[in-house]
């Protein structure tokens, strides 16, 4: 028995180990990301991909969690609400390590490019340089629930267009991984952007995406550059139905929500 239990404790801690190896690792990668590149595609169309963020293992790791009902703070079955069809569950503080630092360290990256676009738009909220500092803000305006979520669809299932806003605290961007694999784990159910430009019809792109990449996208407001100076675009995104087979999605808000 003390032996079993030696054995666990030491996989428990091997298994940290590996996984604070793993999740430097990350924050490393992320930090060598050409963020210029990135920038400059959000400025043009709204959204980034970022190609293989997560190995596939990670991927899979993640989607396993998904079982795991203790990690969570609540779920949403998605037809209830009339939000789509499908489900998905919130974490709960602590999050897991990899979704933590995930957050943590994309969050230094997107900040400059927040306060770009709110200059912009000639909003007046400033973003700061770390992620901590940000939710102190929100924890401060009563948005103290975490908004780091996981997402599983089914054949049939799909998420209708939607704005993540959970409160009056909203950093603007916002990242989705895929944990699954296109044409091995499903087909159809592809993540959907819209934008809806003044006095236009709206516009939709398809985001492709393989497992373990992610897509970095504005959550609410975007600025463009229009002939007569620049304009606030509207966003949304949704997943179109799932032809067949099963998907995972991480995704990363960075506000907390009321
Ligand atoms: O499942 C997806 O790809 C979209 C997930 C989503 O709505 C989100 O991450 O906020
Ligand atoms: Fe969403």
């Amino acid at each position: 028995m003390q032996l079993i239990q030696q054995d666990s404790t030491m996989a428990a801690t091997a298994a940290n180990k590996v996984s604070e190896v793993a999740t430097r690792g990350l924050a490393d990668g992320i930090d060598a990301l050409d963020w210029q590149r990135l920038s400059d595609e959000l400025g043009g169309h709204g959204h980034a991909i970022i190609p293989s963020l997560l190995q596939p293992k990670q991927c899979s790791a993640l989607a396993d969690l998904y079982a795991s009902k203790d990690l969570f703070r609540s779920r949403v079955v998605m037809s209830r609400h009339g939000f789509g069809r499908g489900e998905y569950q919130y974490f709960k503080y602590p999050l897991p390590e990899l979704v933590g630092s995930l957050r943590r360290a994309l969050y230094p990256h997107l900040a400059p490019i927040a306060n770009r676009w709110n200059e912009l738009l000639r909003i007046d909220v400033r973003y700061p340089s770390e992620h901590q500092e940000f939710i102190a803000r929100c924890h401060e305006a009563g948005q103290l629930r975490p908004t780091p979520l996981l997402l599983q669809y089914e054949a049939g299932d799909y998420n209708c267009l939607h704005q993540d806003l959970y409160g009056e605290h909203v950093f603007p961007l916002q990242v989705a991984v895929l944990l699954s694999q296109p044409g091995r784990d499903f087909s159809g159910g592809e993540l959907v952007l819209t934008e809806q430009r003044p006095r236009m019809q709206s516009r939709a792109e398809v985001v492709p995406l393989e497992q373990g990449d992610a897509v970095v996208f504005a959550v609410h407001h975007r600025p463009v550059q229009g002939t007569r100076g620049i304009y606030r675009v509207n966003m949304r995104h949704g997943v179109s139905r799932l032809r067949s087979g099963h998907r995972h999605t991480l995704g990363v808000i960075f506000h907390d929500a009321t």
